[in-house]
Order: C-alpha cells, then structure tokens, then sequence
C-alpha cells in the first residue's frame, strides 16, 4: 500500500508520569505512516486526493499540547484515533520517542498500528 509519512515531528510538550516532569516540556520525536492509495493525486495533481502531511502535523502538534496526559501509550492512542477519524486513511503506524527519558539509551518510546475498525 501507498503511504504518506511524517518523520521526527518534534513536539515540545509537558508528558511523563513523575511530578518533575509535569513542570517543563520535553521534546517528543514523532513517526507517523499513513496508508493512503496516491495514485489519483498523482494523475490529478491534486492535494484533495491524498493526505496533507503539513495539516497532520499541524493536528498532532496541536493535540500534543492541548491536554498533558502521562504515557505515551495514551498519547499515541489518542494520536491514531485523531487521525483515523480527520484524515482519509484506513491504517495509521505511529512511532513516539522520548530521548530525554532514560539518560543511558540513545532513545526510548512506543510504536502502535491501529486500523479504521
Ligand atoms: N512504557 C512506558 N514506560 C514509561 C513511560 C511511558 O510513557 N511509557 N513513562 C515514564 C516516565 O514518564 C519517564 O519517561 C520518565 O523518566 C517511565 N516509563
């Protein structure tokens, strides 16, 4: 399948589970796939026939730093049903990493697929 993709969207956002961590943003690193058939963006050269990775990013960024939640795992969740539901897409990959969490690793996070159901 086709796909439109977003790599390394960075979000500076208050997440984590500890008390220090709801007191100062932290740079999330977002990867996100979308299946999308692109051939009649192709043939029309038309940005309505295919995803507008400039506005996902836009929704990410903005849902980001609308409510601080703890996990990832719930940000992400809330990700792919955002996009699910705005966007013409029947699966969504979502990768979210957190670099500054364990000092020791180069990187840490989570990645999910979730499908129109
Ligand atoms: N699987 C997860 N593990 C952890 C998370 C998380 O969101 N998902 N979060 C934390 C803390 O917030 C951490 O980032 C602070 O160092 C710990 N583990």
């Amino acid at each position: 399948m086709d796909k439109v993709y977003i790599s390394q969207l960075r979000v500076d956002t208050i997440i984590g589970v500890y008390d220090f961590e709801k007191e100062s943003k932290q740079s999330l690193y977002f990867d996100i796939e979308m299946d999308c058939d692109l051939r009649q963006a192709a043939q029309s050269d038309d940005l309505s026939y295919t995803i507008d990775y400039a506005l996902v990013s836009q929704r990410v960024t903005e849902h980001c730093l609308a409510k601080p939640v703890e996990l990832l795992e719930t940000l992400v969740e809330q990700l792919a049903a955002l996009i699910l539901n705005e966007f013409n897409t029947p699966k969504v990959a979502i990768t979210v990493s957190k670099p500054a969490a364990v000092p020791a690793a180069q990187t840490v996070g989570v990645k999910i697929v979730r499908s129109q159901s």
